[in-house]
């Protein structure tokens, strides 16, 4: 399947800040740098469709998922993103294996085989416990299962490690590694964790004040010097 994530539009905020993209990213994993404010959240939002572009498109594959010139905006369910914030987002009322099932709702071909998952992130020990009793790391990567358990076409990491105390980082990195390579899934990723970086992804992007012009072909090597 074709998941390369082609971008050419322009945003701006209600504080003024203009976001201006044109970007192809076909490798498997892609990092996004910049300073704090240079709008990398602002971009995994449009892409995730919690924020709408004043002009321009977001194609995912053969998947148009905004156009501006067509009035076309496919909302974020419909969007196949699985999305992982920095704070894990997991519904508290909600016992480990309900959060997952809860990703896992949708019906499909595509669907994730969720007891793989459970294993691979090695979460069996907690599905009966509520979020609220866990330790962060066990948190994150119960968040990461809910997030791939969709069979999501392309998975954002927004800044994964940033809620994570320094000592369980490098194990939280092997396991989206882990995920990562084992599901096959496209990712972008936005950290300032060079580790994770260098880890899992075969490119990385740079923007600046929200300008950004990158393609696959001419990105970066995770071997040279990155800006993270
Ligand atoms: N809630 C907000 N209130 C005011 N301005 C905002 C808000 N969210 C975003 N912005 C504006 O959008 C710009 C880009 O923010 P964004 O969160 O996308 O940056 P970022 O690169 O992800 O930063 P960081 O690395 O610090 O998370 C900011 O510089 C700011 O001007």
């Amino acid at each position: 399947m074709n998941n390369t994530l082609s971008i050419n539009c322009r945003y701006q905020h209600a504080s003024g800040f203009k976001l201006d993209v044109v970007m192809n990213a076909t490798d498997t994993v892609t990092a996004i740098c910049g300073s704090s404010g240079s709008g990398k959240t602002t971009l995994l939002s449009l892409i995730a469709g919690l924020a709408i572009p004043e002009s321009g498109f977001i194609c995912l594959g053969d998947q148009v998922l905004v156009d501006t010139t067509k009035s076309i905006f496919v909302t974020p369910e419909r969007r196949q993103i699985g999305v992982l914030f920095q704070e894990n987002r997991l519904f508290p009322h909600l016992k480990v294996k309900a959060n997952i099932e809860y990703g896992n709702r949708r019906r499909g071909d595509d669907q994730v085989c969720v007891a793989k998952l459970i294993k691979t992130l090695e979460i069996q020990h907690v599905l009966g416990r509520y979020p609220g009793s866990l330790s962060g790391g066990q948190q994150q990567r119960v968040a990461l299962a809910r997030a791939i358990a969709s069979g999501p076409r392309l998975l954002l990491l927004d800044e994964p490690l940033t809620a994570v105390e320094e000592s369980l980082r490098e194990q939280i990195s092997t396991y989206i590694e882990r995920v990562v390579e084992e599901f096959q899934i496209p990712t972008l990723l936005v950290s300032h964790n060079r580790l994770l970086v260098e880890q899992i992804a075969q490119g990385v992007f740079t923007i600046e004040n929200g300008f950004l012009r990158a393609d696959s072909i001419n990105s970066n090597c995770y071997s040279q010097p990155c800006c993270c």
